[in-house]
This record gives C-alpha cells, structure tokens and sequence, in this order.
C-alpha cells in the first residue's frame, strides 16, 4: 500500500507536495538507519518496491533502468504487430504514422522503411499491451501512485540515418509537451526492442536535470532539418557531459519529465526499435499553457488536430484528454 495519496485539487499541490516531502523522509519502520540514511524522497513514493538503492539513483538521477523488464515473447509480438501496421494490413483510430523529414519526399513503399515512429496507438490491443504490463505497472506506480492513466504512446522505429543526421533526436524534456502537473508524477517507461547502443542512436540523458525547471524549447537550427515537432532545448550547451544509455533487448528505463535527453544518429544499417508509454497519475491536474514556454507547441499540435481532424478551437488540453487512457485504480481528474 502506498502511503501517499497525491494531489487532487490544483490549488493544493504546493502544501501537499511540502508534505509529501516530509511523509516520505519517515524511515519505514523495522528498517536500519545508517550514517548514509537517506532523507527527502520527494521523486519517488513509498510504496516498499523500489529498493533503497533504486530510490535514491532515481532521486538524484532522474532516471532508473531495469535490465530485461520485458519478455522476447512480447517484444516479437509488438515487433510483428508494427510490421502489420506498416503495411497497412489494419488501421487504428487516432494512430499517428510519421516518416524521417529526410525520406518524406520520397516514393511511398508501404513497409517500415519510411515509418520513423508510430504515436498514439492506445487503440490497438497488441501495442497497448505494453502500456498494462503487470512488471512495468509495478515500476510506474512508484512514482504515480494507484491511479495510473497512460497519456502517451509511441513505437519509435530510427531510421538509418539518410546522411542529413536527422535521424538525431534533439536534447529535450518531455514536460514541454504535456499540459499537466504535477511533474514528479508523470513517468517515461522506454523498453529497449534489441540492442541499443551509440552506433545506433541509444538515449542520452543529462543526469539531474530532473531537478530543474522546464526550459524553452524551439526548432533547433540543422542543416539536414528537423522532424516535425522534434522541438529542442533553445540555445543547449552541448559542453554538459551527456551520459550513454546502452541497453540490450527487454531493458526499460523509467525517466522523469523534465530530465534532459535525447538520442543519437543511427550509423547502422538496421531500423533501431524502442517502445514506450507516458504515465500520469490520474489525480494530476490539467494546466492551461498559454503565455507559457509550452504556447508554441500547443499551437502545433491544435493544428495538427484540425489538419487531421478538422476539429477547431481545441487546447493542448483536450487533444491529452481524448487520448489518455486508464491504466489502473480510478480515473480521478485527468
Ligand atoms: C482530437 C485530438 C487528436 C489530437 C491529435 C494530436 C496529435 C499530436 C501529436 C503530437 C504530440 C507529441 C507528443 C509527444 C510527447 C512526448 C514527447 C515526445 C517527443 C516527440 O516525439 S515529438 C515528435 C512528435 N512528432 C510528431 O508526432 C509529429 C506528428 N506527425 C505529423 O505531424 C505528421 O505525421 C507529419 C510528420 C506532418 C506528416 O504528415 P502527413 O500528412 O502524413 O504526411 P505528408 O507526406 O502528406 O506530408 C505533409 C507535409 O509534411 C511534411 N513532412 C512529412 N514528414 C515530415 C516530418 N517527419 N517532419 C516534418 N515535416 C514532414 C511533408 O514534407 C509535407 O510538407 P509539404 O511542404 O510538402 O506540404
Ligand atoms: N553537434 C550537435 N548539435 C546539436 N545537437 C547535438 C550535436 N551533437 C550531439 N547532439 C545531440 O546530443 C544527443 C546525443 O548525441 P551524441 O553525439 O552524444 O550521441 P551519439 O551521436 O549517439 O554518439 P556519438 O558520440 O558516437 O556521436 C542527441 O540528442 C543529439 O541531438
Ligand atoms: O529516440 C528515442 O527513442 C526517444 C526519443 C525521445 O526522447 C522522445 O520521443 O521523446
Ligand atoms: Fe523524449
Ligand atoms: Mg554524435
């Protein structure tokens, strides 16, 4: 049992946050304090499943990888039903498909060589799967607590590079993306498909970043171009040591929001695949970003949805509530 319920009133997050804070530096009965006993657990809940070991990477990290979370069983399934999806075998309401700016223009072959990443497939039984994994659902409900919405997902199939490099993905935080708060309750859970590694383009994070505030992000200036919505940090000082996250298949890193990352070029031959899921905690509230940093994505996205849709005078808002989805417990506000 967790003994933090979070937030569920926006004007109460601060006091209940100063308190969560305070709740989760109690030492857990039974257990030895040392000299090292940590205290301020304020990115992690208590619910007895993290180690301590865990808890503290995650807290001073921001992010936490668990070595083959995932089965080469499922991983072949969600490989199979992507293959199905390219080539337009079956088609799935709300499911984005986008191809690498570099190959756009070129002829249309229906099969994953022109697929650089499929978003929103949170009605597709197959994909989904992934999102209601009892081992991964275990990991989310640390940071989230019970009411588990899973707000965002995406199979990301990078392509080999095309010589332009932008199979890149820029140095990012997540949060620039969702209009919801609080942060420290919304979690990336990324599940390696096969070996990843620099050669073909692994994530890579700026450990504790976590820890600061979300930044302006716009279109970085690159010579080969930039997908669409690939937003980055504005004016990022490539100097800050990045560090490389080599993963083998099924290995899942779970991340914070506002942790800095991105990922590298693919030098390989090969589609490098990765799955993920944004979870939220359904108590999270839902924030209005304009005069914001997040106000030119918003602007993007509401277009998108017109493009798509035809649907007008939509926020950023309501394009996240049609799409989330209940993971676990009850769905409270989001
Ligand atoms: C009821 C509400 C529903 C709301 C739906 C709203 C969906 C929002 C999705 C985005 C939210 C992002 C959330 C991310 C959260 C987590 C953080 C993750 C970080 C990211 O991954 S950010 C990157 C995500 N980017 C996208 O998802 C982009 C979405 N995709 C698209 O907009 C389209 O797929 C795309 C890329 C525009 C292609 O459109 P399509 O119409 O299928 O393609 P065409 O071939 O007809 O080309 C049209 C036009 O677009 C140009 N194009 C093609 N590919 C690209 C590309 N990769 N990058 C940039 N531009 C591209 C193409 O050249 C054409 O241009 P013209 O000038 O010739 O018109
Ligand atoms: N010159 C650059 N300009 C802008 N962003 C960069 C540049 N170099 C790297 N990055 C960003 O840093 C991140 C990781 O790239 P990095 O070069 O560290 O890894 P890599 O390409 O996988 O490995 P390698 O060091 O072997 O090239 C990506 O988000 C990428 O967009
Ligand atoms: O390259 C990847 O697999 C992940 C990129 C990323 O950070 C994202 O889509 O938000
Ligand atoms: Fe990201
Ligand atoms: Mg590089």
């Amino acid at each position: 049992m967790l003994s933090y319920r979070p937030t569920v009133a926006p004007g109460s997050s601060g006091r209940l946050a100063v308190l969560q804070r305070h709740l989760s530096a109690v030492p857990l009965s039974g257990q030895v304090t040392s000299t090292v006993y940590p205290t301020n657990f304020c990115y992690t809940l208590d619910n007895n499943f993290l180690t301590r070991e865990q808890r503290q990477f995650y807290e001073e990290n921001g992010f936490l990888v668990i070595k083959n979370l995932v089965s080469a069983d499922d991983i072949e399934r969600f490989r199979k039903e992507f293959e199905r999806l390219c080539k337009k075998e079956i088609t799935v309401p709300g499911l984005l498909i986008m191809r690498d700016i570099a190959i756009s223009k070129s002829e249309y072959v229906p099969d994953q060589k022109a697929i650089t990443k499929l978003q929103d497939f949170q009605e597709d039984p197959e994909l989904f799967r992934y999102c209601s994994l009892p081992q991964i659902v275990k990991y989310v409900e640390c940071f989230t607590g019970p009411n588990i919405m899973a707000m965002h997902t995406m199979l990301i199939n990078k392509p080999p590079d095309a010589g332009k490099k932008s199979s890149r993905h820029p140095m990012h935080q997540d949060l620039h993306y969702f209009p919801f708060r609080p942060s420290d309750h919304i979690v990336c859970a990324w599940t390696a498909m096969e070996r990843i590694d620099r050669s073909n383009g692994c994530l890579v994070v700026i450990p504790g970043t976590h820890k600061g505030t979300l930044k302006q992000h716009d279109y970085p200036e690159w010579e080969g171009g930039v997908n669409k919505m690939y937003h980055g940090i504005r004016d990022f000082d490539l100097s800050i040591p990045r560090v490389h996250l080599v993963m083998e298949k099924g290995d899942t890193v779970f991340f914070h929001p506002l942790l800095i990352h991105g990922s590298g070029m693919n030098k390989t031959a090969g589609f490098r695949k990765a799955i993920s899921c944004h979870y939220a905690s359904a108590d999270c509230h839902y924030i209005d970003v304009k005069g914001t940093t997040q106000e030119n994505i918003e602007t993007e996205v509401v277009e998108l949805a017109k493009k798509r849709y035809g649907l007008s005078g939509l926020t950023l808002k309501d394009t996240w509530m049609v799409r989330g989805r209940l993971i676990n417990g009850e769905r409270t506000n989001l």
